[in-house]
């Protein structure tokens, strides 16, 4: 058996993926409901387990979803290393709608969400430099060439606080910064997998040109999903093709895996205990 487990976060039109043999099944977090059960189900072998990040039926809105008990379920699950998969609006022409783009960087603009598992009673510091996990990068794009769409890897992501789309300064003010594409949720989900300890990349599928593009109208929301219905099933493919590709090769260890280790800066005796019993799946490996 794998030792990997690939844990996949589906955004806005994926809730579900075809071809995986399991169960939706719900598990607890001491950090609130989930965005729903997780689908804790096997393709070809390769066991994956899938939670939708605005739920099935899509009612949770970016600034609603719960990132720390998203992360904490699939931590509880077994999850080893999370792909997510995100609809995203691009900000250079070079990177037109259906074009998927494996992000590596990230400038967070979010200010309305709880951005740490950590707090009052159990102070952390991770590094977020890099905030993306190389190998699983590099794997996913390889998996997106293979089933033949058009990808670049690398780009920064501005992540937004929505839910309403950027005003034409913003949008011309982020490509200023030279960022690549734009969205509502990558940002915290992204730092609380570091915190976790889970390795974790991002395929972002490009839906519309924003507003910027005076050649394209100001992205509406029935655009993005005219452009995500044709994606879906390509985004759907690009995890069977990842989930054969690691099935073969054996999960190294990653120094994301303990980067917990010198993070914790709190005294034990300083330590607020209910935090701790509440980080049990998070950090537990180095609070135990
Ligand atoms: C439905 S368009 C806007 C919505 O789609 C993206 O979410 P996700 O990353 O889950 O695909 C974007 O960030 C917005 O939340
Ligand atoms: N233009 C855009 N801005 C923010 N989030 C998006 N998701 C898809 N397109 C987007």
């Amino acid at each position: 058996m794998s030792d990997w487990v690939l844990g996949v976060i589906g955004g806005s039109g994926l809730y579900d993926i075809p071809g995986l043999n399991g169960v939706w099944r719900a598990i607890e977090s001491p950090w609130g409901q989930a965005s729903d059960q997780i689908f804790d189900g096997e393709l070809d072998g390769q066991r994956v387990v899938f939670l939708p990040r605005h739920g099935r039926g899509h009612a949770i809105a970016p600034s609603d979803i719960n990132g720390r008990a998203n992360i904490d379920v699939l931590k509880r699950a077994g999850v080893t290393d999370v792909l997510s998969i995100s609809a995203v609006g691009s900000l250079k022409a070079e990177l037109p709608p259906g074009h998927f783009v494996v992000v590596d960087q990230y400038i967070d603009r979010t200010f309305a969400r709880a951005k740490s598992f950590f707090g009052k009673g159990l102070v952390a510091h991770v590094s977020v430099a890099h905030p993306t996990c190389p190998r699983l990068r590099a794997l996913a794009g390889e998996a997106a060439r293979r089933i033949g769409a058009q990808v670049t890897e690398g780009g920064t992501y501005v992540v937004m606080e929505g839910p309403q789309f950027s005003t034409l300064a913003e949008s011309q003010l982020y490509r200023s910064w030279g960022c690549s594409v734009i969205g509502m949720t990558n940002m915290p989900e992204a730092k609380l997998a570091r915190e976790a300890e889970l390795p974790y990349a991002s395929i972002c599928m490009v839906t519309d040109y924003d507003c910027w593009n005076e050649g394209h109208g100001a992205v509406e929301v029935s655009a993005i999903i005219e452009v995500m219905h044709a994606n879906s099933a390509k985004a759907k493919h690009l995890v069977a093709e990842l989930a054969r590709a690691i099935k073969t090769i054996p999960r190294t260890p990653s120094p994301i895996d303990t980067c917990l280790d010198f993070a914790v800066i709190t005294e034990p005796e300083a330590r607020d205990l209910e935090l701790v019993k509440k980080l049990s799946a998070i950090a537990g490996r180095v609070l135990n």
